[in-house]
């Protein structure tokens, strides 16, 4: 990788934890990783994979290296097939469907991978490791397909990509596109790996897709946490709203945290003091009054999502375990995604909240019933010619689909588990789905977003431009934002096609591009 992208310098596995923000800036591909070379490390990984293959010339069985997998457990494998079966496992597993997951996103899962892998637990050489390592430093991603896991075998079918892929079999992502694998290791003279009995299972029998997605879908719904305060000081600006709705003394006596977070953040946007003894402003709308209250739940919930999300990640998901050190097998369920499907479950109810409450802020500002007196959805056009334009009414439309769209995916999955693999997995966390669902909420939500920032951003415009406010009254914050949509945005006057300017604020959003507020 070009290391001249390399901003958020090195991130090592092996010996310590990772965090949420290390698995982003290696998906972003803006991290040197490499694994840790201590001997101390070392020696801990091997004695795993030492004290596996000892065991099996002792006893003679070991679950998943001398017999089936799941229920197919009381199968024995004769001596003489047990170095085939790893490779059976990863091609009975090729039968992911639907979208290939981004190079990012799958990045983020081969790094939640080996993080866990490098717990050492789980009975595989260091040389796996290293393997695994390499392909994210040439950046030779494999192709994973998004569907066919239930979150709770691990996520056996995406996870055998990997698999694959480091014996040489399927496709990688290589300079942005998909290449056989064989091809790219031929040019860059990567050698197949040959698995080791157990080593297909621990690639495979764990919760890293699932995780990986968390991790960067956590980093974009506390950013959208944040705009969305940002949005609606905006649109209480351009709404000519009541500032006192977030006053510090009213969220005193409603004491959850993140919530009092967001109602200071709008109040010193606002730029006013205290509320008066006797406050005769009318009361506004919910979503501009109970802002604080909408987006606070996502702001209080990011602490636990964030545990969630750092345990799982930092956990040896795999079974057996394997305990080199005392010498003992484990078996047990630690392949099981429940945390990762109920934090992915309720984040994405959380986020779709957010593109509920801004397409609501969005409907009251274009509406000439609601907005005190700016122009019907606001468009800027001034005399007959206000008569054929229309200004934001389409986006408006826009962002009521893509709010509806996301509020509809909002069912969470992990309440669809169902028995499978001959009833042996017969009850299975679903965590894979609700961590794609989460991922496609935010997405349509920044859209919402996106919108909303432009429309907000107009409003402001407009009533600058009437004398209906003062620029010099807005806070040095508001000025900022404002100064920053200006660089991308110019007032609407006659109608233009806005998709262009749309897909660039969401991709701006997603770059955190904007700049908020000192948490
Ligand atoms: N997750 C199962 C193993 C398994 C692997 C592959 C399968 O197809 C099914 C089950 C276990 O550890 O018990």
């Amino acid at each position: 990788m070009n290391a001249a992208v390399l901003q958020d310098g090195q991130v090592i596995f092996g010996g310590t934890d990772l965090t949420i923000n290390q698995i982003n800036s290696i998906a972003k591909g803006h991290a040197e990783v490499c694994l840790s070379e201590k001997e101390e490390f070392i020696s801990r990984i091997n004695r795993g994979a030492e004290f596996l293959d000892n065991l099996w010339k002792k006893e003679g069985v070991i679950y998943g290296v001398t017999t089936g997998y799941g229920d197919s457990c009381t199968e024995s494998i004769p001596t003489e097939l047990v170095e085939e079966l790893p490779s059976h496992l990863f091609t009975f597993h090729g039968c992911g469907m639907g979208e290939m997951f981004s190079i990012e996103q799958s990045r983020a899962i081969l790094a939640a991978r080996i993080v866990s892998i490098a717990k050492g637990f789980s009975g595989v050489r260091y040389k796996l490791l290293q393997k695994l390592v390499d392909l994210l430093k040439k950046d030779v991603i494999p192709v994973i397909p998004q569907e066919g896991s239930v979150g709770a075998s691990g996520d056996l079918t995406p996870l055998s990509y990997i698999a694959a892929v480091l014996c040489g079999k399927r496709k990688v992502w290589y300079l942005g596109q998909q290449m056989y694998t064989t091809k790219v290791f031929d040019a860059l003279q990567i050698a197949p790996l040959r698995l080791r009995p157990k080593e297909g299972l621990a690639i495979m029998n764990g919760t890293a897709a699932m995780t990986g997605l968390a991790c960067l879908a956590y980093k974009r719904a506390e950013y959208l946490s944040q705009i969305s305060a940002r949005i609606t000081s905006m649109m209480c600006i351009a709404l000519q709203g009541n500032a006192y709705h977030f006053d510090n003394s009213l969220f005193s006596v409603k004491p959850h945290p993140g919530q009092n977070q967001i109602a200071q953040w709008i109040h010193e946007d606002l730029n006013v003091g205290a509320a008066p003894k006797h406050n005769n402003r009318l009361q506004d709308r919910y979503s501009l009054r109970c802002a604080p209250h909408v987006i606070g739940v996502l702001q209080d919930s990011l602490p636990w999502l964030k545990r969630f999300i750092d345990n799982e990640l930092n956990s040896t998901n795999d079974n057996p375990i394997i305990d080199g050190e005392n010498e003992k097998v484990l078996h047990g369920g630690h392949f099981y995604g429940g945390h990762i499907a109920f934090a992915m479950d309720s984040l994405k109810n959380a986020v779709a909240n957010l593109a509920d409450l801004l397409d609501r802020q969005i409907a009251q500002l274009s509406d000439v019933k609601f907005n005190n007196g700016l122009p019907a959805n606001l468009s800027g056009a001034v005399g007959t010619r206000s008569s054929i334009n229309h200004g934001f009414k389409a986006v408006q439309i826009g962002a009521s689909a893509w709010a509806a769209e996301a509020l509809k995916q909002t069912m969470p999955a992990s309440v669809f588990s169902r028995s499978t693999e001959c009833h042996n997995q017969d009850k299975v966390s679903m965590g894979t789905i609700a961590a794609r669902d989460c991922i496609r909420v935010i997405e349509l939500t920044e859209q919402v977003a996106a919108s909303a920032l432009m429309i907000a951003w107009q409003g402001i415009q407009l009533r600058i431009r009437s004398n209906s406010i003062l620029w010099n009254s807005l806070s040095y914050s508001l000025k900022n934002t404002i100064k920053q949509v200006s660089d991308q945005f110019t007032l609407l006057e006659e109608d233009r096609e806005l998709e262009d300017a749309l897909r660039r604020f969401v991709s701006l959003i997603q770059k955190r591009h904007w700049r908020l507020y000192e948490a």
